[in-house]
């Protein structure tokens, strides 16, 4: 059973269909990113997920929970670990004294563990906090009890290089230990280093979900050639070149063709130097972002 199920959820503001008939679901030991512009709706998407906004038509299920019913939903949120958009606190509570309070709700198991990864200076009151210190907080306590399954949104959002970094690394200690995570973000290198698949919302509606590795192999390598003599297109008559350039005895395209094909074709010329990459991921996902994009 999938750990949590959409079905044709749908939440309309007036005018505005923020999520339109989305269907999709989340396996159980799998990160999931939910990615999307600003206003895609992703921040609906969870709210629904979480209860706080009732779905328009549609519905989804967390552990074979109905999100619509109350009681239901509270069963399936003892399982849960939430981190909100936007965490907001009573600013006159000490960080100390909020894991407290979240504790005696929801248990805690992992508290020391965790503050361990992220500082945030828990003798000080919330209202001293930064952004940063804010959100090391709200992921202490989206963890400390240990939960099945996390929801977040923009989780690594105010976090420095280094501690967005931490957790990272601490996401795929979490997958490995059988945690099952769904976030949304708009960091695409993000979703890259630790999502195992990727659900594109653009404009209420969901225009792919995708394995991540399977994604960026569809977007073909970038190449990167130095020769001794100048080419030009003529000399790559292959298919699945895209977007050739050439500045003197350099040039780049994207490739998704034929590795052996491009070998023979680059057989008859002298090469001086090579890179063959990865696309960088914001161009794969482009497409899917941008004017141009599906719909
Ligand atoms: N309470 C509301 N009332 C009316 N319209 C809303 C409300 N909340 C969201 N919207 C609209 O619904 C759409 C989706 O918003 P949502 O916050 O879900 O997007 P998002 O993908 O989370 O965006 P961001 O990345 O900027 O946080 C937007 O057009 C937004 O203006």
């Amino acid at each position: 059973m999938a750990v949590i199920e959409v079905q044709g959820l749908t939440k309309a503001y007036g005018d505005t269909v923020a999520n339109d008939r989305l269907d999709f679901s989340i396996e159980s030991g799998e990160i999931f990113g939910y990615l999307g512009p600003n206003g895609a709706g992703k921040s609906t998407t969870i709210r629904q997920l979480m209860g706080f906004q009732a779905p328009t038509e549609g519905t989804a299920t967390i552990f074979g929970h109905d999100v619509r019913d109350d009681r239901e939903l509270r069963q399936a949120k003892a399982r849960i670990g939430f981190l909100p958009g936007e965490p907001a606190f009573a600013p006159s509570v000490t960080g100390a004294e909020f894991l407290d309070y979240q504790a005696e709700l929801k248990g805690d198991t992992r508290r020391d563990e965790l503050l361990d990864l992220f500082t945030p200076p828990l003798s000080r009151p919330v209202r001293e906090y930064s952004t940063g210190n804010k959100q090391m907080l709200a992921i202490v306590q989206a963890f400390m009890h240990d939960p099945d399954l996390l929801i977040m949104d923009e989780p690594t959002s105010g976090l420095d290089p280094l501690k967005q970094e931490a957790f990272h690394d601490f996401l795929r200690a979490e997958r490995a230990r059988g945690t099952t995570v769904f976030f949304s973000s708009h960091i695409l290198g993000e979703v890259r280093r630790v999502c195992d698949r990727v659900g594109i919302i653009r404009d209420g509606r969901l225009v792919t979900v995708e394995n991540v590795a399977e994604l960026l192999s569809r977007g073909g390598k970038q190449v990167h050639l130095h020769t001794e003599t100048p080419l030009t297109e003529a000399d790559f008559d292959l298919d699945g070149v895209v977007g050739f350039e050439s500045e003197g005895r350099e040039v780049r395209f994207t490739f998704t063709g034929d590795y052996n094909a491009l070998f023979a074709a680059l057989a008859d010329h002298r090469v001086v130097d090579i890179d063959i990459d990865e696309p960088p991921i914001e161009e794969v996902f482009m497409h899917f972002y941008g004017d141009e994009g599906e719909r």
